[in-house]
């Protein structure tokens, strides 16, 4: 934990963060003349590098994104761009950084009209960044739609103009970017989406703010990396044996019972040391007639709940799974409960997961209250829903805050999958997944995710450092299958991610 430092890059900051972190600099000594220029510099180079030499459009706004695109557009006229600059805004309320590079600019100052895209190869688009509060009306709106309709390419300054930084939501309409250029740090809207999809690729520059500064933030959010959670990892011992690396114990169910399966072998790929599949006794042999290395066993009829209880007297079995494809027709549900909670009763490290999810959806608050030991929650969206209508009503688009709060909620780790996955602490610590790529919107692709979270619990993994550690491990499994990828290549190609994890990171 202590490794999560807020100096680190992968630290996240919101709009009114990055705000202190500017003060925090011009108080430090840094003139906020010089970080306007430099944020200037910064687009302009990263143009220079991508572009070829166009007619551009630099379109500014009353703020300091503004200021920006005003250094910009002064430092591409000077290498001999033919450059035009349209403004929206008024000259009296402008900053007074701003307002110098204003007067700075050696062009003429046009007024914001969608014909100027006429004479236009490339966009600019200065027109609102961090203190972006409301859609675009009026003539910025009109450019937007303009710029849209005509597919210009865009490279926009801090976020494109009508994405909300703090999370990545999208405030009406928006000119999709082919580049977006930050400062200092990215800010969650650049990893969330619709935001992130907005931003085509993204550079973050450095403008001179010293990073100390942020040691005086109470900051709390991330991209996933290993570089937060590689120090506490669970390495095999070198004198270990397979006791030494947990026994994970998965509930498997009657009808999806590929399901349990793939989540017990992604188990076993990730390093547990054992792993036992519950089943129902009607559907044993095809369990272990598919299973090798992972041991099945019988949960008799009509008492499986207790059977399971049973199993878990046993205190090596350190860590559970139960969920995918549990069952949730007729009486399935209220087994699939009570095996819930029967996990949940032995306090042990347990990860909920689909229909252990959803069987609470009546009544979630007896799921929660549940809840006293470390537990994982993996949601997708639709299972989130179910279990915290209210957040997810009060904060829809914010999919950072909806996470936190049902992290908070209900004291357990969430995951809040898709292709942005959220991981949020009850301390109020989260983490966004940036890895992973589309070709996991595949059937079992979760129950693998399932799979891996136990298996690194089982070793003695923190929950939230287990939760985001499979997560980016899912994602660079998928990425080593890439294109025609299903579910039940993720454990296989698990081995190739551990090991480049292991040759970057390991140190005995
Ligand atoms: N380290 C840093 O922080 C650095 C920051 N830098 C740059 O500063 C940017 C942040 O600047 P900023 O705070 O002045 O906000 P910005 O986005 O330009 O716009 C605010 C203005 O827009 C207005 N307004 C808002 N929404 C509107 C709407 N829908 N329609 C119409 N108006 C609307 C709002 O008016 P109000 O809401 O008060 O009516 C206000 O006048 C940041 O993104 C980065 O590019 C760099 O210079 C380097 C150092
Ligand atoms: N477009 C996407 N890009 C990246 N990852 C995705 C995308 N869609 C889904 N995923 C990931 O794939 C997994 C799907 O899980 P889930 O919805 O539970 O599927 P299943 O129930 O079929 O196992 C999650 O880890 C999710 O984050
Ligand atoms: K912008």
């Amino acid at each position: 934990m202590d490794h999560m430092d807020k100096q680190h890059p992968q630290i996240l900051l919101t709009a009114s963060e990055m705000g202190e972190a500017d003060k925090a600099a011009v108080q430090a000594g840094v003139p906020a003349m010089e970080l306007m220029a430099a944020a200037g510099k910064a687009v302009a180079d990263a143009v220079l590098e991508r572009w070829s030499r166009c007619r551009v459009l630099v379109l500014c706004g009353p703020g300091n994104n503004g200021g920006d695109g005003f250094v910009v557009a002064q430092f591409l006229l000077s290498a001999g761009w033919p450059v035009r600059l349209a403004f929206w805004g008024s000259v009296e309320t402008l900053s007074a950084e701003a307002a110098y590079f204003y007067q700075a600019w050696q062009g003429e100052i046009e007024a914001f009209a969608t014909d100027l895209l006429d004479q236009t190869d490339l966009v600019i688009d200065a027109m609102f960044g961090a203190g972006l509060t409301r859609s675009l009306e009026g003539k910025p709106r009109d450019m937007v739609d303009a710029i849209i309709k005509r597919k210009m390419p865009v490279c926009a300054i801090d976020v494109p103009s009508g994405v909300d930084g703090t999370t990545g939501a999208a405030f009406g309409l928006v000119a999709p970017a082919e580049l977006t250029v930050t400062f200092f740090r990215k800010k969650p809207g650049h990893l969330l989406f619709p935001g992130r999809g907005l931003c085509g690729k993204l550079v973050v520059a450095d403008i001179g703010i010293p990073a100390p500064v942020l040691d005086e933030l109470n900051l709390h959010t991330w991209e996933n990396s290993p570089e937060l959670w590689y120090r506490e990892y669970p390495w095999p011992r070198l004198d270990g044996h397979k006791f030494h690396r947990g026994h994970a114990v998965v509930f498997g169910g009657e009808n999806m019972t590929g399901a349990s399966r793939l989540t017990a072998r992604a188990a076993m790929r990730m390093g547990a040391g054992l792993v036992t599949l519950a089943v129902p006794i009607k559907v044993w042999a095809i369990y272990a007639t598919a299973m090798t290395c992972v041991m099945v066993t019988k949960l008799e009829q009509s008492q499986e709940a207790e059977d399971f209880e049973e199993l878990l007297l046993d205190p090596r079995h350190n860590a559970i799974v139960v969920g995918p494809g549990a069952g949730l027709a007729g009486f399935e549900r209220i087994r699939t409960r009570k095996i819930v909670l029967a996990a949940l009763a032995t306090n042990r490290p347990t990860v909920l997961d689909a229909d252990g999810l959803s069987a609470f959806a009546d009544d979630p608050k007896i799921l929660f209250e549940a809840i006293n030991g470390p537990c994982v929650m993996t949601p997708h969206e639709g299972e989130f829903a179910r279990l915290f209508p209210d957040i997810n009503e009060e904060h829809a688009g914010d999919k950072l805050r909806r996470a936190r709060l049902a992290a908070k909620l209900s004291a357990a780790v969430v995951i809040l999958k898709g292709a942005d996955t959220v991981i949020a602490s009850p301390d109020g610590r989260a983490i966004i997944n940036s890895n992973a790529p589309a070709d996991l919107a595949t059937g079992g692709s979760g129950d693998v995710l399932a799979g891996f979270i136990v298996g690194l619990l089982a070793q003695g993994f923190e929950p939230f450092y287990a939760a985001a550690a499979a997560v980016w491990m899912h994602g660079e499994a998928a990425c080593e299958v890439g294109a025609g990828l299903i579910a039940e290549d993720l454990p296989d190609h698990l081995p190739k991610v551990l090991t480049a994890f292991k040759k970057q990171y390991y140190t005995d």
